[in-house]
Order: C-alpha cells, then structure tokens, then sequence
C-alpha cells in the first residue's frame, strides 16, 4: 500500500494566526532565512498561506540571518520551491512586498534590538520566531529573543491581577464578567518554534529543555518535527485503529519486525554548516524515523487526546535497547564517476563541510526490543542520503506470531527515551571517529549494507529471512 503524503508544516500554526479574528498584526521572523529549510520549507509554506487567504490581512515577515542578503536573494532562491502557478505572478510580488530582510548575528544583542525595531516598525502585534537554524544557535538565540524581542504588551498583560477580596458565591459571576468587559484588549502574545533535533544528545537535549522553560512559558514554545505534519504519518493511527483489517494483527503477537527507511535522491547541498556537526542519525533518524516508529508499534491509546498518545509512544520507546556500534553501519556518499551536476558531487566535494569529515550521511541501524520472556524483536532503521534515485519514506512489516511484554517503568518521556537509545551510539562515534564506508552518489544502498541486513536477520531471529511476499509496505 502507497500513500503519498502532502507536508502542511505550519498548519499547526493556524490556531496561532486566526487568534482575535484576524484584527490584530503578526510578525513572522525567520531565524536563519538564508537557509535550506528556509527556502524549501519555510518561505514556501507562508507563501502558500498567503495565497489561499489563511493568514491574519495584516501579516508581515522578516528574515533574520548572518548573511549579508536582499529580499530579493530571498526571492530566487526560494521561488524554485513555491510552486508558483500561471496567472499567480502578481500575488507572489505581493507576497515579497510584505517581506523584510535583516542581517545580524545569532549572539549580538545590538543585532537583536535592530531586529526587534523592525518588529515595532510594524506597531503592537502579536510576533512568531521560527528558529530555521541549527541547535548550537538555540540558547544565544533565545536568550537574545527574551531579552530583546518579546511583545510588550503582553508583558503589561502579564502584570494585570484582580484581587477578588469577596465571599466565593460570587467568584463565578465576577469571573465571567472580568473575562467579558475587564481583560486587556491588547494582549499580544509571542511564540518561539524551534526545530528538530532537539539537542545533540540525551544531556544536551535535557540542558536545551531546562534553559528554554526557564525562558518561556510552554505555551510560548513550539517543537516542530514536521514528519508528524505528515498527512500519512498522521493517517498511521487512523489505518491502524480505525480498520478491522490491521488491528487483529498488528500488535507484538502478530509483527515479528520493521523496516522503517528514509531516503534522498540529493545530498546536503551547502547544509554542511548544520549538517557536518550533526550527522544523519541526529538529523532524521533520532527524531523522524523514531516517530514514525512510535506511531507504528504503539498500543491503541485510550482516547486520541494527546497525553495518551504520547504516554503509548513513551512505552514502546521505553521497551527498546540502546543502539549498539556493532548492529550500526555508517556511510558517506562519494560523487558518482563522470555523473552530473549534483551527483559528481561527494559528500566531502561540499565547500560547506570541513576536509576530511567523517560526518554519517548513512546508517542503517537495528533496534531491538526486548519482551519480558527474554526474546528480541528487531526494529531496522535505514536512513540515506544522495542514495537511491527515488526519494522515499517507507515503513516495511514483517508479520510473525510473538509473544512480549512491557518494560519496567522509568522516565515518561519521549525525548528522553529516543535520546537515551541514541546516546550511547553517538558518543561511540564521536570519540571513536570510526571511518564510515563510502558509497556513490546516486546508486543503491552500500554493498556492505546488504549484507549486514541479511546477517542480522539471520543471526537474531534464526528463521526469518525478508521476502517481498510476506511483507507489507506503506509509502510515507
Ligand atoms: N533543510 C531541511 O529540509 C530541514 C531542516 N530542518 C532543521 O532546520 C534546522 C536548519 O537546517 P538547514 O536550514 O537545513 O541548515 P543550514 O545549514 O541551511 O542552516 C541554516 C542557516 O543557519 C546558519 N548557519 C549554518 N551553520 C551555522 C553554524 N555552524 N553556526 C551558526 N549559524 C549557522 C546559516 O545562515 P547564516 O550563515 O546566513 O547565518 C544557514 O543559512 C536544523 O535544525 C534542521 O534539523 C528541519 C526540517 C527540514
Ligand atoms: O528534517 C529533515 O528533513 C528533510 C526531509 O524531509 P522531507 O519532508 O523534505 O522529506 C531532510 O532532507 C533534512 O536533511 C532533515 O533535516
């Protein structure tokens, strides 16, 4: 079964933009609009909103990044993405008209105020940071924020207080009429979005979590992991628990292992500033893959409410060992001998990543889930870059009779969890520095690769070899 998903990355942020009925201003500051994600993801997207009229009418954006560039370089290096249709061409200059560009540093106060002067320039508005930039940035971008950059009325907001000296008989009827004649009309609010991944290891991610609660409130903050946006990754729980062909089978009895693969027809293509420091496994596998994973080996929670899907998503995170060295291969593309533009390119040809980078941009790894009657179910983890000629997210089932239980409880926390499998591992490769393999540009997976999966899947389960005719497939 195939499905194509379609990313609406900011419709979460729809609520956010509707909010007081449009009356209001809001500013959208891109952090790091020079960027990959800015280009692809970013600017396409608030085009996309604008066009179909889902934006508040009075909505202005700023792009905020060290390099030194126009809105008109925004311009063309975003239009390849924005999917511009005939007849459109006068809404885009529209759009480009409420687009302002501002160069600064992500650790200068002085640049953050010349930012927040811009902002002010637009009058009291509500005002959105997406923080399109990698991690090591996070904390001297959101210290600068919080200093410089928040909405001002909403810290006078914050300064109101009733003090209700009277019997509790009336609380209710005071109450309801401070909420509907007596709130501030003019309480702006600000909402800091950052960007997976969410640190850079388990200790990292905890520091990054304790420094950003101490600066905002929770419902100041977005996390944003946009394969949840999805719309197959969101239509998984739907296939599972609202289908009388998948729920009998899927559960541990039923699934002997997964395949859960990412791959890219292209490689970083100056992304090595965030992407060397990182390495593919921080970049999708610790994050979008082990989401996706979540939502296909949980349990069927109570209700669809948030909280109880994420307490399912924890279990299951909670019932998986730490990756080990040995049941990992790493790689690194190399360019493909007289191929073409692109793809002549090796990881390493990159001007933006450093010489002699061992830097991943392949791993597959397997995960295994240990039952309480002490046998292992495996989880593969396959993620590549400028690999195969097709781009794809794929979750493969092998069906298998099982028996298993649940882990013995600890932390409820996702990161947590997802960072404690993954901790381990990267810090291995870290001070081990091990050379990864090297594959070319635009071929199938690494040899060696195969030949590890098959090894694994003879050596854990005894039985269980793959074939295309037992398993399942969902195109992501
Ligand atoms: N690209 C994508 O498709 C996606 C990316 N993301 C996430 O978005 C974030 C940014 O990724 P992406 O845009 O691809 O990365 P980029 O390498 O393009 O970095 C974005 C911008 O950050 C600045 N920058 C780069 N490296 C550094 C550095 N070492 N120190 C300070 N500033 C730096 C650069 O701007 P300047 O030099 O002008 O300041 C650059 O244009 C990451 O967290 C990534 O996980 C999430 C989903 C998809
Ligand atoms: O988060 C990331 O995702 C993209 C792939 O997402 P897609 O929706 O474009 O398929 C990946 O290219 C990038 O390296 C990573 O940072």
């Amino acid at each position: 079964m195939a499905v194509q998903g379609k990313v609406d990355m900011l419709s979460i942020l729809r609520d956010e933009l509707a909010y007081e009925g449009g009356a209001a201003s809001h500013v959208f500051v891109v952090l790091g609009a020079s960027g990959d994600l800015a280009k692809k993801k970013i600017y396409p997207t608030l085009w996309w909103l604008f066009r179909d009229g889902l934006l508040p009418p009075k909505t202005y954006f700023i792009g905020y990044s060290r390099s030194k560039l126009t809105v008109d370089d925004i311009k063309k290096k975003t239009l390849p993405f924005m999917k511009v249709k005939n007849g459109e061409e006068q809404k885009v200059e529209q759009f480009f008209k409420i687009n302002e560009y501002i160069a600064g540093s992500y650790d200068s106060p002085g640049d953050f105020s010349k930012l927040n002067k811009a902002i002010e320039q637009k009058g009291s508005c509500n005002r959105l940071f997406y923080l399109a930039l990698p991690p090591t940035v996070y904390e001297s971008v959101t210290l600068n924020l919080k200093a410089t950059c928040m909405s001002k009325s909403y810290m006078y907001v914050k300064e109101v207080r009733f003090y209700l000296a009277l019997p509790p008989t009336v609380y209710e009827s005071v109450t309801l009429n401070l909420k509907a004649t007596c709130m501030s009309k003019s309480d702006k609010w600000t909402r800091v979005i950052v960007e997976k991944p969410f640190g850079k290891d388990l200790e990292s991610s905890n520091r990054l979590s304790n420094h950003l609660s101490a600066l905002f409130k929770e419902e100041e903050l977005y996390r944003i992991d946009h394969y949840l946006g999805k719309e197959m990754v969101q239509n998984l729980m739907v296939l599972r628990f609202a289908n009388r062909i998948f729920s009998p089978v899927w559960n541990r009895d039923g699934i002997a292992s997964v395949v859960i693969s990412f791959k890219e027809p292209f490689g970083t293509q100056g992304r090595g500033g965030y992407f060397d420091d990182f390495g593919i496994i921080r970049d999708v596998m610790q994050n979008h893959l082990m989401q996706i994973l979540t939502l296909v080996a949980m349990e069927k929670p109570p209700t669809t409410n948030a909280e109880d899907i994420r307490n399912e998503k924890v279990k299951v995170l909670k019932s998986i060992q730490p990756v080990d060295i040995k049941d990992t291969v790493l790689g690194q593309y190399v360019g493909k001998p007289g191929g073409k533009g692109d793809e002549a390119q090796g990881y390493l040809d990159d001007p933006t990543v450093p010489k002699g980078s061992v830097t991943p941009t392949f791993a597959t790894a397997v995960l295994s889930v240990k039952m309480r009657d002490g046998m292992v179910y495996l989880l593969y983890l396959d993620v590549e870059k400028a690999t195969l000629n097709e781009r794809k997210a794929e979750v493969r089932i092998q069906f298998k009779d099982v028996a298993g239980d649940i882990f013995p409880d600890g932390r409820s926390d996702e990161l947590y969890e997802a960072w404690r499998i993954f901790t381990p591992l990267l810090n291995k490769i870290e001070t081990e520095k091990p050379k990864p393999i090297t594959y070319v540009y635009g071929s199938r997976r690494p040899k060696e690769s195969d030949e590890f999966m098959a090894d694994r899947d003879f050596k854990y389960t005894g039985t269980y070899r793959w074939t295309e005719s037992k398993e399942t497939k969902a195109g992501l």
